[in-house]
């Protein structure tokens, strides 16, 4: 007969004490290992964080954690390299033609994002998130909402929202104060997304304190906890923790688009704007929803909470990326003066061709600002890198090296935009080289701020748009300098999600002219 004696107690206490952490070590290392197996060159992954740290810990942002691994990675001349995101293996290709295969030729490859959507969680199951054959059928019932004619119906919505502009700069000057562009523009693109994809008119320029402006800030409060787990935690288990992208505002951008919709059929409202796109989507007769059925491959029609979904996803992804190229454009002109009176005279000709009105066709003469607007997103892309997932074995051309499917791929935007091979002296602002004869001298893949293939930015000619109107407001009839309280050099918010965001908001001094 056996008896547990105290010291046997102690002595698997013991074993077990020195066991866990050897097979933690064991299996880290292997796990740390996954790149060498497969013949990609890594970096040195450090426990628990991988090669992202100071990503991880909040110090530095997204954008600045890829730009820094694109460097180390092109330093040591790689067409390609493998780094770990906690435990998470990523793979960052660096060639452009590569590059190009993965997003374009290759694109059943690589098509989804591999960011976590849920359609139990309403807000999660947009556009942007989606992936597989759910996003395809969406993609296509969206595009038409995109269409250049459908964004010249919408024209008239963003050119009255300028109109909003003179009272406030004039009453900074009157002040003496410095104005804050940031916030000018984010008020902006706010009014006019509102407008256009929820139907509403919150005016936030006139009355900043407005809910959907509050709301629509609260959205991109970076939350670190919530992004951490989106970024390192498995995304199929998600679910199971009860973890929510955006708890607290769902029930706010829910009742605001079921109000419209309810209003808009009740008083047979017809306004042109993405709401209306998309009713019009929801509301397709019961033959049509058969031909479409039958004949689109089972394309569906939009419920309320995929309208619900869109319209959050139009207001994300439309009012941040807009208004901070928006404030960081007026940043480079008033550091530019040249630059920003060569605007303005551009500006004011084409004003004067159209009797002063800002049409639609006025907005598409307006070609050294697009240089602007080109320049200031290479050198601040919104969205500094482009992240897919592998959704299909993909053998890297030319190599024997192949990425697995569910392996996370991260495109290094940022740092192509900054690599002074493909744009000598990266940090100087010049709008010259959106020229016709400067872009014809390079590759397409060497500028991606609106990503690129059939997942590219479905809203840029609308982002364009958007932004070019709202430099018109502000810069026709104003000068813009920097100040004391305008940052020499930009800082970013230290986020693991997506965009590049300056830590500080910008202040100019603005004059009338
Ligand atoms: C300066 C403005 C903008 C920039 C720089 C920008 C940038 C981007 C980028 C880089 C992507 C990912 C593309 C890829 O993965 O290949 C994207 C996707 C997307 N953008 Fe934009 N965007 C802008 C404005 C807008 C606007 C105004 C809207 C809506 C009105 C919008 C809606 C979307 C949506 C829905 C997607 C997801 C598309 C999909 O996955 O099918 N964006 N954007």
């Amino acid at each position: 007969m056996h008896f547990i004696t105290i010291e046997m107690v102690f002595y698997w206490l013991f074993l077990s004490f020195c066991a866990v952490p050897l097979i933690v070590l064991f299996i880290s290392k292997w796990r740390y290992s996954y790149w060498k197996r497969r013949g990609v060159v890594q970096l040195n992954p450090e426990f628990l964080f991988g090669d992202l740290r100071d990503m991880l810990t909040a110090k530095i942002s997204m954008g600045e954690a890829f730009k820094t691994i694109y460097f180390t990675l092109k330093n040591k001349k790689l067409d390609y390299g493998g780094i770990y995101l906690a435990f998470n293996p990523v793979f960052i290709p660096l060639n452009l033609q590569l590059i190009k295969d993965m997003l374009m030729k290759s694109f059943d490859n690589f098509q989804d994002r591999g960011i976590y959507n849920n359609p139990k969680d309403l807000l999660s199951y947009n556009l942007f998130r989606m992936g597989g054959r759910p996003w395809k059928q969406l993609r296509v019932k969206l595009t038409p909402t995109f269409t250049s004619s459908k964004m010249k119906m919408m024209f008239e919505t963003l050119t009255k929202k300028i109109d909003k502009f003179p009272p406030i700069i004039d009453q900074c000057i009157r002040d003496g104060s410095q104005i804050n562009v940031t916030d000018v523009s984010g008020r902006f693109t706010t009014d006019v997304i509102g407008s256009c994809a929820f139907g509403i008119e919150c005016d936030s320029l006139s009355n900043p304190a407005c809910d959907f402006r509050i709301y629509g800030k609260k959205v991109n409060e970076p939350n670190y906890l919530r992004q951490w787990m989106e970024k390192a935690f498995p995304k199929n288990l998600l679910p199971y923790v009860g973890f929510k992208t955006l708890r607290k505002v769902e029930d706010f951008y829910k009742n605001i688009v079921l109000n419209t919709i309810e209003h808009r059929e009740k008083n047979t409202v017809i306004r042109k704007d993405f709401m209306q796109l998309l009713l019009q989507l929801r509301n397709l007769s019961d033959d049509e929803k058969l031909i479409n059925n039958k004949e689109k491959n089972q394309t569906r029609v939009l419920s309320d909470d995929e309208i619900i979904a869109q319209c959050f996803i139009i207001f994300i992804a439309g009012v941040e990326t807009s208004t901070i190229t928006m404030a960081l454009a007026l940043y480079e002109a008033a550091k530019n003066s040249l630059i920003q009176d060569k605007m303005r005279q551009e500006i004011r000709q084409v004003f004067a061709k159209y009797d002063d009105k800002f049409t639609y066709e006025a907005a598409k003469e307006l070609v050294y600002m697009e240089q602007v607007i080109l320049e200031t997103l290479r050198k601040y892309p919104v969205s500094p890198t482009l992240p897919r997932v592998c959704t299909k074995r993909y053998n890297i051309p030319g190599t024997t090296v192949f990425i697995e499917k569910g392996t996370t791929v991260e495109i290094p935007i940022w740092g192509i935009h900054m690599d002074p091979d493909y744009y000598p002296n990266p940090d100087i602002f010049d709008p010259e080289r959106f020229s016709q004869e400067e872009k014809a001298k390079r590759s397409a893949s060497m500028y991606l701020p609106f990503g690129e293939g059939p997942r590219t930015c479905i809203g840029a000619r609308f982002g364009m748009l958007q932004v070019k109107t709202g430099l018109v407001g502000l810069l026709k009839d104003y000068r813009y300098s920097i100040s004391s309280k305008t940052p020499n050099t930009l800082s970013y918010t230290p986020t693991v999600l997506f965009l590049l965001h300056p830590n500080e908001d910008i202040f100019l001094k603005p004059e009338k002219i």
